[in-house]
């Protein structure tokens, strides 16, 4: 994943703007959507395994429901949406990093994924406080200040820091600390060098949706190999499909405006993202609980 990033790095020096953020379309709409595309296999798969019996197509209802939910959420609440989907997606960030290397009780765990995630997130707002104010304000129309990034970025560090110190102190961390704190230095010059796209997509891409894609495999076939990922491709297609087909419908409707195009994005990412935070935390404690299933423990 490391030389992935490097990559990654290398690539947005060398790239022109256009380039960068075809290639971040690319790989968000490719690897990004599919590491959500088989959440309903997944709940099925997840509640056979606890006992519950129901058709997938009683999923694919509560499934749609919620997307509605959200969509209509920010249609008429577009800030609190937004609010609701930086918050979640922190967490979410949080625990795909932090799931398998960490033992704090239940809600401190919570708050420490919140944490992590949510300071990477605004590592990227503060970065790009310029685009990032537009485009939020396009969304819902509130403008906040560059100061406002800058202080919840400083204080988000901050409480990091503090659990992060008790959690060394108290031994409830198991993992590399100077490795770790390298890692959030690498992803601050990215997302220094990178456009906005791009750097978001690199860490999207190669440290939340490919890591996923593995524990997801590991969950529903018992394994990681070419053999599963084919299965997994074969079984997440149609929704794969459904939703890029979804994007590219917006895109038309939108126009090729750039900015209209990032905020479409991020409401269709948030679409698809509060059904699949909820399930992978529930795969996520399962993969943990279960050392059989547990990947790379
Ligand atoms: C608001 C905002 C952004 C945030 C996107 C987020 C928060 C995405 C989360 C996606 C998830 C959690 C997907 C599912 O796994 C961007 C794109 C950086 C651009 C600037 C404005």
């Amino acid at each position: 994943m490391i030389v992935a990033t490097v990559f990654g790095l290398w690539l947005s020096v060398f790239l022109g703007d256009r380039s960068e953020a075809i290639l971040s379309y690319v790989l968000i709409l490719s690897f990004g959507v599919l590491h959500g595309a088989n959440d309903i296999d997944l709940i099925g798969a997840y509640a056979r395994k606890r006992g519950i019996k129901k058709s997938n197509f009683q999923y694919v209802i509560v499934y749609l429901l919620t997307i509605l939910c959200i969509w209509s959420l920010f249609y008429v609440y577009p800030f609190l949406a937004l609010i609701a989907f930086v918050l979640i997606s922190g967490y979410h960030f949080g625990e795909q990093h932090w799931n398998k290397k960490i033992s704090f009780a239940p809600f401190w765990k919570a708050v420490f994924y919140f944490l992590y995630g949510s300071f990477i997130l605004f590592m990227i707002f503060y970065v790009n406080n310029e685009q990032v104010q537009v485009i939020i304000g396009e969304i819902s129309g509130i403008k906040l200040s560059g100061q406002f990034y800058r202080f919840t970025l400083i204080l988000l560090g901050l409480l990091l820091a503090v659990q992060w110190a008790l959690g060394l102190l108290l031994g409830h961390l198991k993992h590399q600390f100077f490795f770790e704190l390298f890692l959030l230095g690498i992803f601050y010059v990215i997302f220094k060098t990178s456009s906005l796209l791009l750097g978001f997509c690199i860490y999207f891409v190669i440290w939340h949706s490919v890591p996923s894609l593995l524990d997801q495999m590991k969950f529903l076939y018992g394994e990681i190999s070419g053999k599963a990922f084919l299965k997994y491709l074969k079984s997440s297609f149609i929704y794969w499909l459904i939703s890029v087909m979804g994007f590219f419908g917006i895109y038309l409707l939108l126009g090729s405006d750039d900015g209209f195009l990032v905020s479409a994005l991020i409401c269709f990412l948030a679409a698809i993202t509060f059904p699949h935070v909820f399930i992978m935390s529930r795969l996520e404690k399962y993969l943990k609980a279960d050392s059989k299933t547990d990947v790379g423990g």
